[in-house]
């Protein structure tokens, strides 16, 4: 299972200048964005609003994605390729809401983040579920527009 990481907009928040020529941006149903660029204004945009974000010593989000020292190698969702007729879909998307309870310590692997730090609602997460065995080194492919519910 892989995470889309990145950064949560609120349907109503600015994306505009995050989404020039960015190809990693991934709408949900509800039409909050993620945008899971590692680089340029986005990857800047990322590690602000996760060292905005912490408890205490703990930080709220991962952030060693956008190093070379990745904590949770799970964290490669958008890298996945659009599929076709002659490479078909080996992933697909389930779009989750962490859970209140879910555990303080160990948000700080969860590779989201919330660009508005007094957005209400929990963080959107979205994660590709394999839908049959995936070996080493086979490149993944979704249905960009394909969501499952
Ligand atoms: C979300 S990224 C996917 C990861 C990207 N291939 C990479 O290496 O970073 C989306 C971009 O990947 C490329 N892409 C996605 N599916 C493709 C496909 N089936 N064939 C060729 N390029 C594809 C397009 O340039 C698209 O804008």
């Amino acid at each position: 299972m892989h995470h889309f990481k990145g950064t949560i907009y609120q349907a109503y928040e600015p994306i505009l200048f995050q989404s020039i020529w960015n190809p990693f941006v991934f709408r949900c149903i509800d039409h909050v964005l993620i945008d899971g660029n590692d680089k340029g204004i986005s990857k800047i945009v990322y590690r602000s609003c996760s060292g905005r974000d912490r408890l205490g010593p703990f930080r709220l989000s991962d952030i060693t994605w956008l190093t070379a020292n990745t904590e949770n190698p799970l964290a490669v969702g958008q890298y996945v390729n659009n599929c076709s007729n002659e490479r078909a879909a080996n992933v697909c998307y389930q779009e989750y809401d962490v859970p209140e309870a879910f555990p303080l310590e160990l948000r700080q692997y969860l590779p989201n983040v919330n660009y508005r730090h007094d957005t209400q609602r929990p963080l959107r997460c979205v994660v590709l579920v394999a839908l049959r065995d995936i070996r080493p080194g086979e490149e993944l492919f979704s249905n960009y527009f394909t969501i499952v519910h």
